[in-house]
């Protein structure tokens, strides 16, 4: 069995799974924010209308919530959002509640690796279509809706049809200003929007192995982008190390067996990768920077559980070091652990000098909600993960999808920029 099969047998009470059982999975681990949160609790009231008890969860301690979309708040039903997730949370004892304003807090996809939520070989599931991310940890993670995470929250299981897998295999080192972001917006390219649909996208080979735990997270991140069920890298010690000096005790490497078996294979080699930029309206629509539209940005916009990880942030001051930026840029890092890092080794001055305001963490936008959204026929080239038609603003706006070292280059500019030749 591969990695996803020996987890879901595993979670299922079984010696052996193979692609399409369908099998019933213990959960270790769930979320919700203060989108999904609210949904869920709509569903309670209606299973409570039906004579369900709805009183008790099934494991509070395997439950844990993120305030990231909507804060600060953005208008008052966002503010009712968070209070209604403040008296969830107390109501049903739940303890792991990271809330904007007090302390640690971030975007739910940061939160679950930075603060060693989710382990290798866990059943990890999310009110949110992102949670794939943190398949990064040798996890099976997924996004589910709210009808499914209401009955996970009472129930500690779910059903999954155990998905076919894809292997994507890395061979070599990723060049320098290239990064994971470029790999995955290359394998979307290459497989589409729908090319994982219903599968798992696992990554493999020198290149993940040489890859850092924060590159792995951005690949899993947009499996979601081409439709996969869970994004995954086998679990090494870099994982081990990763987490425990996040806190946690029971970090153990996770892999699949020697023999396990793929649906396809796909093989890139590192050496022939280069910067891209996904073009509106699609993270299939890839273009190689080099020959991407010479097109008049508005702003750059360096955030999300894409890309506003420590590294992220990093590789934007590599590029914004003794630099002005020509554009509007935004940089929110994805949480307070790492908005704290970027001020102790000096980050935030090189992005303030450069002219970058910094924000606080947020989704807000990501998804085109509050703290910056696009006007009509504004330009945007951003580290997130989505394109669509208003999805960071104004229907008429565009986004263009890039790396942070891409969107760095391109705020110095004022066009899309290949960091190689700034
Ligand atoms: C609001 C939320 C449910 C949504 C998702 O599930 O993905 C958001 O995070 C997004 O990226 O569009
Ligand atoms: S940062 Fe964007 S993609 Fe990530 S969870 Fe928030 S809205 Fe979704």
């Amino acid at each position: 069995m591969n990695i996803v099969e020996k987890i879901l047998a595993r979670a299922s009470g079984k010696s052996q799974v193979a692609p399409d059982d369908v099998v019933f999975a213990k959960v270790d681990k769930v979320m919700v924010h203060d989108v999904s949160g609210p949904g869920v609790l709509k569903v309670f009231d209606k299973l409570k209308n039906k004579g369900v008890d709805v009183s008790k969860l099934w494991d509070p301690t395997k439950v844990w919530v993120a305030e990231d979309h909507f804060v600060p708040s953005a208008e008052k039903i966002s503010a009712e959002n968070i209070v209604k997730l403040s008296n969830f949370t107390k109501n049903y004892g739940i303890e792991k509640h990271f809330k904007y304003g007090m302390g640690q807090y971030g975007i739910c996809h940061t939160l679950s690796h930075e603060e060693a939520m989710v382990m290798p070989g866990d059943v990890y599931v999310g009110g949110d279509s992102h949670t794939n991310t943190t398949g990064a940890l040798g996890a099976f993670a997924c996004g589910l809706g709210h009808t499914d995470i209401a009955y996970v929250l009472l129930n500690g299981q779910i059903w999954f049809k155990v998905p076919e897998t894809d292997y994507f295999k890395l061979n070599g080192k990723l060049p320098d200003h290239v990064m994971a972001k470029d790999l995955i917006l290359k394998i979307i390219g290459d497989i589409g929007t729908d090319g994982g649909n219903y599968r798992t996208m696992q990554f493999g080979g020198t290149g993940i192995d040489e890859m850092s735990v924060e590159s792995r997270l951005t690949l899993c991140n947009m499996t979601t982008e081409a439709g996969a069920k869970n994004g995954i890298a086998e679990a090494d010690q870099k994982v081990v190390d990763y987490l425990s000096s996040r806190g946690a005790t029971n970090a153990q490497v996770f892999k699949g067996d020697d023999d396990a078996q793929y649906a396809n294979v796909y093989e890139y080699e590192a050496s022939e990768m280069e910067p891209l930029v996904a073009k509106p309206f699609s993270p299939e629509n890839i273009a190689v920077v080099r020959e991407a539209p010479s097109v008049e940005l508005d702003k750059s916009y360096i955030g999300s559980c894409t890309g506003a990880k420590y590294e992220d942030l990093e590789a934007a001051a590599k590029i914004l070091k003794g630099k002005t930026v020509k554009i509007r840029t935004e940089i929110l890092p994805a949480s307070i652990s790492i908005y704290k890092r970027a001020m102790e080794n000096g980050l935030l001055t090189i992005f303030l000098d450069a002219g970058v305001t910094v924000g606080p963490p947020t989704c807000g936008a990501c998804c085109g909600a509050h703290m910056g959204v696009l006007a009509k026929n504004e330009i945007c080239i951003s580290t997130t993960n989505r394109n669509f038609p208003g999805r960071m603003g104004h229907v008429e706006s565009e986004t263009y999808l890039s790396s942070p070292m891409v969107a760095a280059a391109s705020a110095v500019t004022g066009k899309i920029t290949d960091p190689r030749d700034l």
